[in-house]
């Protein structure tokens, strides 16, 4: 940067002294008589020169300052620093509390050194595009006042063909060099991929050079390494070991509250007719990325502008809303909300029954998409098991079919939701079939070979299982369908709810919570 300028000075004074020189030839009375074609011919060149050196400098990427080619919000100060603080993200409460814990790393590094702790070196965003993976890694170096640096994966193999690698280890040394830093790589999946997917030497070099600088640095220096990708499951075991990105963090769609607060961050600085709701606002777009919502902001902007508005109203937003939706071809929003609870009256059945029969600790429940599924439970990590009673694997199954039961008794109809369920819960009733002798058939272990010739008399066990259980989670459901509407309900609100949540709709309802499986 400091080389840039001082170029840029010396070919604006040379312009000057050339174009002094010039007046003084022809307008000075005494005259500058030594100055001749010759001395102006040599000033402008050097000048010429100077100028072509220094757009060649910005334009060449091996020469361009490092990490501040695609950086994409522009309100970096200066030298890699960012001003983007926790304040800009909205929502995402939880994702923010998890990185309080790197900020302190960071912050005061000596505490922990001095204790012999290492500093964590690797996090990896994961998540659907356009959540904000980008801005939470500039916000912790905001935080921290680090020296943010921006990488790309597919430029490393794109754009610099022959000199990832190298680019890599100039990038470490940078942030080396100007600690703490943080950097950070968009789609690490294009460098990080598996290596025996697609073979490709270049990208492999530039792997491993990321491999081996993220082994190599000490703890004088704070670097702290962000990754993001779209498709965690597709990077190498190698990158994801303890010591390199062994935190991992999903960055999901916001849900409700989520959406409400990432609308006001981005019409804070636009005027709004008081007929806009954020509230309603967030409520219309059940499933959108923040990416989206600022994108609707804006566009709802335009449109105001194009109607000779001085103020933003609801007509706007609701245009725009219409207009990005079109984009996504997704459904329109009357649909969206009446899938919206079927999921919620699903995934509600699932919470309720897993709940009920203690099979596994609801973490969180939601209707917000993420990947294939449309709403889903999360379950607290189980610690290591080995062990699993009968009762507890009918207890899975019947919590995995609850979603089904729960449509079947409000809707009196099913949906396709409980494909994934199936497979699964069929998965478990198959093992207890075949391998733990969990049957009528007794205890026998039953092999490959006999499974797929004599798959009639296989099935008939496995279904006896799932009709059990399906049957029990019927009768939960329907015994508990209060509860059930309580949970639909504030999903419907809400869009998730955390455990505490979840406990507290059981407590107001003390019902004898004990069935036989
Ligand atoms: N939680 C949020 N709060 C405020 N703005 C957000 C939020 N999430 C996304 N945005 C807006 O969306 C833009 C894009 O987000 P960002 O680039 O961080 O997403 P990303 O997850 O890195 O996406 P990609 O996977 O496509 O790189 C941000 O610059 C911001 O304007
Ligand atoms: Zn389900």
């Amino acid at each position: 940067m400091q080389k840039k300028k001082i170029i840029l000075l010396v070919a604006i004074l040379s312009v000057i002294l050339s174009t002094i020189l010039f007046y003084d030839k022809y307008f000075s009375a005494s005259g500058f008589e030594r100055i001749t074609n010759g001395d102006r011919f040599i000033v402008w060149t050097v000048t010429t020169i100077i100028i072509i050196y220094y757009l060649k400098l910005d334009s060449d990427p091996q020469l361009a300052p490092l990490a501040l080619s695609s950086d994409k919000e522009g309100s970096k100060k200066n030298n890699n620093k960012t001003d983007i603080s926790f304040k800009n993200v909205a929502g995402l409460e939880e994702i923010k509390e998890e990185l309080k814990e790197t900020i302190d790393f960071i912050n005061n590094s000596q505490k922990y050194t001095k204790m012999g702790a290492k500093i964590p070196k690797g996090i990896l965003f994961y998540g659907p595009p356009g959540t904000g993976k980008t801005l939470l890694a500039k916000a912790v170096a905001g935080e921290t006042n680090s020296t943010f640096l921006y990488a790309s994966g597919s430029e490393f193999v794109e754009k610099y063909v022959g000199v990832g690698a190298k680019r890599v280890r100039s990038l470490f040394e940078k942030a080396k060099k100007d600690s703490p830093s943080i950097i950070f790589i968009d789609e690490i999946d294009a460098i990080g991929a598996r290596r025996n997917l697609d073979s490709n030497n270049e990208k492999d070099q530039t792997l491993n050079q990321l491999l081996s600088e993220m082994d190599g640095f000490n703890t004088s220096e704070t670097v702290v390494v962000i990754g993001a990708t779209n498709r965690l499951d597709l990077l190498d075991e190698a990158l994801l070991r303890p010591g390199r990105f062994d935190r991992h963090i999903y960055v999901g769609n916001p849900n409700i509250n989520a959406r409400e607060k990432i609308l006001e961050v981005h019409t804070k600085n636009k005027p709004l007719h008081n007929n806009v709701s954020v509230k309603e606002l967030a409520n219309k777009t059940h499933g959108l990325s923040g990416a989206q919502l600022a994108n609707i902001a804006n566009e709802a902007a335009i449109i105001a502008v194009r109607n000779k508005k001085n103020k933003i109203d609801n007509k706007d937003f609701n245009q725009a809303i219409e207009r990005v939706l079109a984009g996504l071809e997704i459904k329109n929003p009357s649909v969206l909300l009446k899938e919206k609870k079927t999921i919620a009256i699903h995934e509600a059945g699932h919470a309720l029954v897993s709940k009920i029969l203690k099979t596994d600790m609801v973490q969180k429940v939601s209707i917000v998409p993420r990947g294939q599924a449309l709403g889903y439970v999360l379950k607290f990590p189980e610690e290591e098991r080995y062990l699993y009673t009968q009762k507890e694997l009918m207890g899975k199954i019947t919590g995995l079919l609850a979603g089904r039961a729960a449509e079947q008794i409000i809707f009196k109809d099913i949906t396709t939701g409980a494909k994934d369920d199936l497979t699964k819960a069929t998965e478990i009733a198959q093992e207890m079939v075949c391998s733990y002798g969990m049957s009528t058939l007794g205890n026998i272990s039953i092999d490959e070979y006999y499974i797929k010739n004599n798959y009639d008399i296989i099935r008939r066990e496995i279904k006896k299982i799932m009709d059990k259980c399906f049957k029990n989670a019927l009768k939960i459901v329907e015994d508990n369908k209060i509860i059930l509407f309580q949970i639909s309900d504030l999903l419907m609100k809400q869009e998730t709810i955390n455990n505490k949540e979840l406990d507290k709709i059981f407590e107001e309802y003390k019902t004898k919570l004990d069935y036989a499986t």
